[in-house]
This record gives C-alpha cells, sequence and structure tokens, in this order.
C-alpha cells in the first residue's frame, strides 16, 4: 500500500474529526447558556458573523428584538443594549455588575478604511500635538515629533485603532502585539528608572505620583498601587488618550471645511469674546455657546466608539426577564442615543442647534453619551474635553480651513467599522486669519 495515501486518509479522518468535535463543542456551548437576551440564531463555529452587516452592523436586529439582544462572535455570545432607557438601567442602575472589562474579540474586528496620500494633511501633526500632552502629564516631557522612540509609541497606538482590522488567521495582528509588548517595555523603562529617584516633596508628573504610592502602600498587601498595574496604567493612558483626541480634532476640521457657515460663526463668536491677542481659556467656554454647541455636535457626529470598550459581566445578572451570565461580554450601543429622534431636534445632520436652547444658549443632553456611561465610562473626560475646547478655538482663532476639493465631494462620514468610528484622512489649506 502506498504510505503517501495512508498518511493523507488518516489527516482527513484527524481534521474531520476535529471538525465535528469543535462543531460539536460550539453548538453544546451555544444551547447551554439558555437564558440569554434572544438574537438571530448563530451558526456553528462562526455565531453570526456572516450575518452582520459591516457598515450598519446592529440596525437590523435592533428592529427586530429591541434593546436587549444576544449575538455569537464566533464561540462567544456578546449581549448588546441600547436605547436611553436600557442603558441607563444597565451601565448605571446595575453599574457594578456591568462593569467588568472584556478584551476586543480579534472576530469583531470588521473595519474598512479608506487612506490617500496628501500634500497637506493635518493627521500626523494633530496626533503628535496632542500625544505630546499625555507625555507631560504622564512621562514629565514632551518630544520632538521626530525623537524615533515618539514615533515607535504612537505608530503603535495608531495601529491599535486601524490595523485592527484583520482575521483570526496569524498574520499582521501578531506584529501588532509585538508592538504592542515593545511599547509597553518603553512605559516599563520609564517607571523603573523612576523607582529610587523620586522626590517626595514634589512629585513631576503620574510616574512620579504612582512611585510614591507604591512607596507608600508597600505593606498592605491588598493594594492596587503595584508596578504591573503602574505600566498598564501608563500604556492604557497613552493609547486611550492620543488617537481618540486627535481624530476628533481632524474629523472637526473636516466639517469646518464641509459647513464654512458654522465655521464663520464660531470665528466671529471667538472674535467677539476672545478676541485675536489672546488664547482662549477654559473659562472662555460659558461665554461661547454657540462654540461650545459645534464642539458637541462635531463628537456626536463623529460617535467615535459606537459600541463603546467592551465591557464584561461581573456575575451572574438578571435584567428585563433575562439572566445573563458572569463573564459574558456586553457591548452598550452608544450610537443608539446619538441618534435617538426622539432625542434630538436633527439626529441625522450635522447641526449645532442639536445643542442649542431658542434662545441661542448652550443646551445639555443627556443623550450625549460619546464617552459611555456608568462605572467604566472613560476616564479621561475630563482632560479630552479641556484639550478639544483649547486646540479647536485655537485652530479657529489664527485660521480658517478650506478644502482642496468642490464642497460636494468632500465626504464627511467616518469610515466604517464594527468598534470604532475613524474620521478620514484629507488635505486641506490653513489660510492665517491676519
Ligand atoms: C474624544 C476623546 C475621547 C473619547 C470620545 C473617549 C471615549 C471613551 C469611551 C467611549 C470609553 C469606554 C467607556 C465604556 O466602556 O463604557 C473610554 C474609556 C477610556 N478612556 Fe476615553 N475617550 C476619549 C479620550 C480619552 C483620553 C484623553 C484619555 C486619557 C487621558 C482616555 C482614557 C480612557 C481610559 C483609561 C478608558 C478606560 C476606562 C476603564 O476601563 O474604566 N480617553 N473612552
Amino acid at each position: 500500500m502506498d504510505i503517501t495515501l495512508t498518511l493523507t486518509n488518516v489527516l482527513y479522518v484527524v481534521t474531520a474529526g476535529l471538525v465535528l468535535l469543535l462543531l460539536w463543542k460550539s453548538q453544546r456551548k451555544q444551547s447551554s447558556i439558555g437564558q440569554l437576551p434572544p438574537g438571530p440564531t448563530p451558526y456553528p463555529l462562526l455565531g453570526n458573523i456572516l450575518q452582520i452587516d459591516v457598515k450598519e452592523p446592529y440596525k437590523y436586529y435592533l428592529k427586530k428584538y429591541g434593546s436587549v439582544f444576544t449575538i455569537w462572535l464566533a464561540n462567544s455570545p456578546v449581549v448588546i443594549i441600547s436605547g436611553y432607557q436600557a442603558l441607563k438601567d444597565t451601565m448605571i442602575g446595575l453599574g457594578e455588575e456591568f462593569s467588568g472589562r472584556a478584551t476586543y474579540p480579534l472576530t469583531l474586528i470588521l473595519c474598512y478604511f479608506l487612506f490617500k496620500g496628501s500634500a497637506f494633511s493635518p493627521a500626523d501633526m494633530l496626533s503628535n500635538t496632542m500625544a505630546n500632552v499625555i507625555c507631560s502629564i504622564v512621562f514629565g516631557q514632551r518630544f520632538e515629533f521626530e525623537d524615533p522612540q515618539f514615533k515607535f509609541l504612537l505608530q503603535t497606538v495608531n495601529s491599535v485603532f486601524t490595523v485592527l482590522n484583520i482575521s483570526l488567521f496569524p498574520g499582521k495582528h501578531h506584529l501588532l502585539f509585538r508592538d504592542v509588548d515593545k511599547a509597553r517595555e518603553y512605559c516599563k523603562r520609564q517607571a523603573k528608572a523612576r523607582i529610587n529617584n523620586v522626590d517626595p516633596s514634589c512629585p513631576q508628573d503620574l510616574i512620579d505620583a504612582f512611585v510614591l504610592k507604591i512607596q507608600e502602600e508597600k505593606y498592605n498587601p491588598d493594594t492596587e498601587y503595584h508596578f504591573d498595574n503602574l505600566i498598564s496604567l501608563v500604556w492604557n493612558l497613552f493609547s486611550a488618550g492620543t488617537e481618540t483626541t486627535s481624530s476628533t480634532v481632524r474629523h472637526a476640521l473636516l466639517l469646518m471645511m464641509k459647513h464654512p457657515d458654522v465655521q464663520e460663526r464660531v470665528q466671529k463668536e471667538i472674535d467677539e469674546v476672545v478676541g485675536q491677542d489672546r488664547w482662549s481659556s477654559v473659562e472662555d467656554r460659558q461665554n461661547l455657546p454657540y462654540t461650545d454647541a459645534v464642539i458637541h455636535e462635531i463628537q456626536r457626529n463623529m460617535d467615535l466608539a459606537p459600541i463603546a470598550v467592551p465591557h464584561k459581566m461581573m456575575c451572574d445578572t438578571e435584567y428585563n426577564g433575562y439572566v445573563i451570565p458572569k463573564g459574558v461580554m456586553v457591548f452598550p450601543l452608544l450610537s443608539s442615543m446619538l441618534i435617538d429622534p426622539k432625542m434630538w431636534k436633527n439626529p441625522d445632520c450635522f447641526d449645532p442647534e442639536n445643542f442649542l436652547d431658542a434662545d441661542g444658549r448652550f443646551q445639555k443632553n443627556d443623550a450625549f453619551v460619546v464617552f459611555g456611561m456608568g462605572k467604566r465610562a472613560c476616564l479621561g473626560e475630563a482632560l479630552a474635553r479641556i484639550e478639544l475646547f483649547i486646540f479647536f478655538t485655537y485652530l479657529l482663532q489664527h485660521f480658517t480651513f478650506k478644502a482642496t476639493v468642490p464642497l460636494e465631494e468632500l465626504d464627511t462620514a467616518p469610515t466604517k467599522c464594527s468598534f470604532g468610528r475613524m474620521p478620514r484622512t484629507y488635505d486641506c489649506y490653513a489660510i492665517p486669519r491676519k
């Protein structure tokens, strides 16, 4: 008998056996969690992946199943929660139970990005500038834009937001994990260098302050202040705090080009309240209601994190007649609130009137949940709001932004993907105002 033929046959049988085993396990898992909210029937192994429309991932199911439903990403159930009431009940009312943090499943990552080459694109400048804000707070220093270490850190963060559009199979994401490890190593070296070198009377940055807490709590066995947490904190702040704000300002300038009347009105208000001879400060915000409304509307329109950052159940929890087991992943569908026609005057278009009352005063709106809600809401919200205000007002105080293409060709819709919405890259003219 031909030995190669026999081996091939054995291989077929083993592979078929493995596939059958996986199918059996997958179906057992899918049917074993009986009290989850309803949702589309999953295929074995793949779950609902093939049924999800990447452009509008959950719209159809929202209509069919209402505000709480389950989808399966491969072999893992994910509970999707949407709408004002359900999100308030869960993220705030049951805040503790819903406060675990899940990791992004690779299968969720189904993003599509468009990139174009450009003569003057503000993208790099914005991300360098915003990153230096975080660097000043965390590392106590700013970096030159050309610094290779700084470039590497930024590139890695950018990859986390963009290259994560790949599949379960070996490939680019492994390079990404390797780069993330390298970036964390850098954070580690920075932190290690400080361990015995902090002046307790004068901490210079976040690392110094954390190191002092480590020393203060060294005899407390339950302390959260230890070296590993310091590294995670530094990396989390850096990665969560750079691309988010710089992408928002990038989207802001794009919208200003598309809506020159809005840009002009913001500039007029800044000229009247701040003038041209000084920078705006946070105190000016209350006297700049139109500008404030425009910044909020930019963020609502952008909808940077449509499903927030995946949550995880801390314990078995009953909600709305269902039981969501401990460990199950939950996506709070923030988008559903940002475009809810019951909550906004004009939910589908960019319209600063969404944040203005009849007298032109700034009007808060409970459905403005771009930073998430409840216990796991964005840690950097206060800083992000200040950054967006200061950078946006500074840029419009000094420049008028103009598109390089006719306005009707300027597409402002962020590139869609199922976990984040990134602004498009574009060329622009920044015309000095003086
Ligand atoms: C436009 C700017 C930003 C937006 C729209 C934004 C949005 C968000 C959202 C939606 C979440 C997840 C909330 C949830 O899961 O319920 C989040 C988490 C987080 N953000 Fe931001 N963020 C921004 C800027 C920043 C900045 C500047 C920092 C750091 C200084 C930061 C640090 C974090 C951290 C550390 C978390 C995780 C919090 C946790 O797990 O408890 N973010 N952000």
